[in-house]
């Protein structure tokens, strides 16, 4: 339990500027969920797609969502704009440009091949786009970036066989696998080939689980995927046993308190337990998951949810980017070159 400030020189006034300047790694951002609707608009006129919105504003009009399925019907058919190598790329482009300004110094981007593949845009279209984006991104914004496949859970684990097949040829430009979408009602259990598989050849693993789903899914993308991150997590806090492990094992939950807000997970951000996952010592962080949709990139989530949580201060400002470090999947020297450069920033406002 922290309750005493580390870095007591950081008032609470001074907080949101730490935050804003922190180096940090986002490790839970779908790169399709970084979609503007200004560019979903551009995209559409570009390639001659219909769009059932009349404007920009029209479509922000509809993201009132009310759970996670609310917001999987209309990010799907936003993605639909995406038909060109370009058109992956600028979307990606777009998303190093906001991440940088929010000091975000490693990146580690989901994708959804499926949705694409299914409209009959070719997986290599995908993978070639995002991957010259993080490219660019390292050479141009020395941001270091790394893409995870992503396998649709409301789909069957054949599809998702057939689609690691067809991603294996560009398998040195990414990094590993996970799984997403509509979690209630698609367990881990139901993917336990395809994982085995992905661990063959080498990929990491991670899982969405206890977003909306019971901690029981949370167990089943450990023991039965074998997820070294678990994304979201946050209803792990109701199974006492699974919080000793994952504070034990220092399993990453890369928790996502916009997306669990507009999501309804949380009624509030007062109502947040990011603060309790802290202070259980699991190795949380925070990201922003679909910042287009959720209302904020990466330092919009730092700053609302401590504003929110006023028990939160500098030390756990400190802890968070010091775990999205520690839980990312950048080398072992590279993640201690991070920390010392974490460690500088802080030492500065001692
Ligand atoms: N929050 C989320 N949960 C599950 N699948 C997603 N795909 C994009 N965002 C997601
Ligand atoms: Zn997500």
């Amino acid at each position: 339990m922290m309750t005493t400030n580390p870095f007591p020189a950081i008032s609470a006034a001074r907080l949101p500027d730490v935050l804003r300047g922190m180096p940090k790694a986002e490790l839970h951002m779908h790169i399709e969920g970084s979609l503007e609707p200004e560019l979903i608009f551009q995209l559409a006129q570009r390639n001659g797609v219909s769009i059932p919105y009349a404007s920009v504003e029209d479509l922000r009009r509809a993201y009132a969502f009310t759970d996670l399925q609310s917001f999987l019907d209309i990010y799907y058919a936003g993605a639909s704009v995406l038909l060109q190598e370009q058109d992956f790329y600028d979307m990606a482009w777009a998303y190093f440009e906001r991440a940088a300004a929010d000091q975000v110094s490693r990146a580690e981007l989901f994708f959804d091949p499926q949705t694409h593949t299914a409209r009959g845009v070719s997986m290599d279209t995908v993978i070639t786009g995002l991957h010259r984006a993080c490219a660019d991104a390292e050479q141009k914004l020395g941001i270091s970036a790394a893409l995870i496949l992503c396998f649709l859970r409301h789909l069957s684990e054949e599809d998702g066989l057939a689609t690691l097949e067809a991603a294996l040829p560009y398998r040195d430009q990414f990094i590993g696998v996970g799984l997403d979408s509509s979690e209630v009602g698609h367990p881990p259990e139901k993917f336990t080939r395809l994982f085995a598989r992905c661990r063959e050849q080498g990929l990491r693993i991670v899982a969405h689980a206890g977003e909306e789903g019971p901690p029981a899914y949370v167990w089943g993308a450990l023991d039965l995927l074998g997820a070294e991150r678990i994304d979201h997590g946050v209803q792990s806090v109701h199974d006492a046993a699974l919080m000793t492990r994952l504070a034990k094992e220092r399993v990453p939950l890369t928790v996502c308190p916009l997306s669990n807000l507009k999501l309804c997970v949380f009624p509030t951000l007062a109502q947040h337990n990011l603060g309790a996952l802290l202070d259980a010592g699991l190795c949380a962080t925070v990201n922003s998951d679909d910042p287009a949709y959720f209302g904020g990139y990466v330092n919009e989530n730092y700053l609302q949810t401590f504003a929110a949580l006023p028990a939160l201060h500098a030390g756990h400002a400190y802890t968070l980017a010091r775990n999205s470090f520690e839980g990312s999947f950048m080398d072992e020297a590279a993640k201690q070159r991070e920390i010392a450069r974490l460690d500088a920033y802080f030492a500065a406002f001692a």
